[in-house]
């Protein structure tokens, strides 16, 4: 808060007089009113921070009912403004009802100059904890509706697709558990945001865990939070992925990486819906909704003891099976459309198109590596090519088609530098017919192979 600004109403002129006094010093702005009816108007007007409120106007009256019926204006105006009642009467029971009603403190009349201080500074502090608090959340919202608008849309038309987003659509609605099952690049997670934009929960966060990539002695501390101290490095407070979700959806990635004492410890959470921070004695509940993926064979795992039966009947109220890119051939074809163009547009190639043969070619092939293998085949054809047709040949797999072999995760240069050395070899070095074949100038070729060092 870069200035305060203190409100003090009293119908005694002495006591007025008196704060504003003490006051000024301390403050950017005091500002002082005899008479309540006007104190709606001044706290629209001024932008005020801080009340300090007399608990009775009307002379001869000593009820405290005056200053509970200003107290609960203000509330209603703004719960996040500070009140401190100041009253002659130490009525205890109408300080309980005061705090009750929203008051950050009570001060008795004559009231001690040092503690009268103490008591606006703690105000103060509230006052700049709950706009950080309020900020804070806005923030939270803003980067939620990024999120939310970042997504990429289902794209699929096959028989499997239709089922699978009629699954989505019923399940969304539900909180239920989910697991969902399918290879690698399949679309799980595109399928755990889905159910979540769909969700009631949609306007709190989709927090993701790679239980892949959390090591044993991180997750304890990345899933449950911690306090200051708990370890280490813990050098201050922080929730855990669980308390983030709270509202929300928690997806778990990979979910059969999980080693057993990390099942043990994640079982307990979901059977009590409640954590304890690590360090902490604090019990916390959590609100999620809970959604998993695994490229695994978690019944084979339970039948090897490499999985809690547990866990499994835990996670997979429902589950849902994504088939593999291959199993869905429709699909190849509107996937490769779409990510045509939205290539083609973020590399300024607006005019290109597929040949019929090479949407033919693209469809007899096995995609081991599924959506995510065809988005990257796409991206980098479109890279490399310099004509408005992308030609059958400018497509090559490096593994034989159809069932078999496994997929390779390689980077766009590597595929590049690997298409170039299988042309070389297939054309025995003849540049011309190997920059042609992978539609590139010779330039561009020269470069490459420099680049390269082939
Ligand atoms: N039906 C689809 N429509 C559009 N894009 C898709 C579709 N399915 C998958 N994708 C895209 O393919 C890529 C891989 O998808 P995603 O990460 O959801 O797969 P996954 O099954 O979770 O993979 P992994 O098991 O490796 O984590 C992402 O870029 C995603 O946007």
């Amino acid at each position: 808060m870069s200035t305060v600004k203190i409100l003090v109403v009293d119908d005694q002129k002495s006591v007025l007089v008196a704060l504003q006094l003490l006051l000024q010093d301390e403050f950017d702005e005091v500002i002082t009113l005899s008479n309540p009816n006007c104190l709606l108007s001044t706290l629209e007007n001024k932008a005020i921070d801080i009340v300090v409120l007399d608990m009775n106007f009307s002379a001869g009256v000593n009820t405290g009912n005056e200053g509970l019926y200003w107290l609960k204006k203000i509330m209603e105006y703004d719960p996040r403004l500070s009140v401190i009642l100041l009253t002659a009467y130490g009525d205890v029971e109408l300080a309980v009802k005061a705090i009750k009603m929203g008051a950050v403190d009570f001060v008795l009349k004559p009231w001690d100059n040092r503690k009268l201080m103490t008591t606006i500074q703690t105000a103060i502090q509230l006052r700049q904890s709950k706009q950080k608090i309020d900020r804070l959340e806005g923030e939270k919202q803003s980067l939620t509706q990024v999120l939310n608008q970042s997504k990429t849309q289902m794209i699929g038309r096959s028989k499997a697709m239709l089922h699978l987003n009629r699954i989505i659509q019923k399940v969304a609605t539900t909180n239920v558990n989910v697991l969902i099952l399918g290879e690698n690049g399949t679309g799980k997670e595109l399928i755990a945001r889905e159910i979540h934009a769909q969700s009631a929960r949609r306007d709190a966060a989709l927090i993701t865990v790679d239980m892949g990539a959390v090591s044993e002695s991180l997750f304890e501390s990345e899933l449950f939070g911690h306090v200051k101290g708990a370890f280490t490095d813990a050098k201050s407070d922080k929730p855990g992925r669980f308390e983030l979700a709270s509202g929300g959806t928690l997806f778990l990635d990979e979910i059969g990486n999980l080693s057993l004492p990390m099942q043990a410890k994640l079982l307990s959470v979901l059977q009590t819906r409640q954590l304890i921070r690590l360090g902490d004695n604090q019990i916390r509940e959590i609100d999620i909704r809970l959604v998993c993926a695994t490229n695994k064979d978690l019944i084979q795992m339970v039948a090897e003891g490499e999985f809690r039966e547990d866990l499994l009947y835990r996670i997979n109220t429902i589950h849902i099976d994504v088939p593999p890119l291959r199993k869905r051939g429709e699909d190849i074809a509107v996937l490769a459309e779409f990510y045509l163009r939205k290539y083609a547009q973020k590399y300024g190639k607006p005019k290109l198109s597929f040949s019929s043969k090479t949407l033919d070619k693209l469809m007899q092939y096995d995609w081991p590596g599924n959506v995510r293998e065809l988005q990257h085949t796409i991206e980098k054809a479109v890279i490399l090519t310099d004509n408005n047709k992308l030609m059958a040949d400018e497509f090559l797999f490096y593994q034989a088609p159809k069932g078999s072999g496994k997929y390779k995760a390689s980077s766009l240069a590597d595929m590049e530098k690997e298409m170039i050395a299988l042309a070389l070899e297939h054309h025995e070095g003849n540049l011309s017919r190997i920059a042609n074949e992978l539609g590139v100038t010779r330039p561009t070729l020269y470069n490459k192979l420099k680049k390269y060092d082939l």
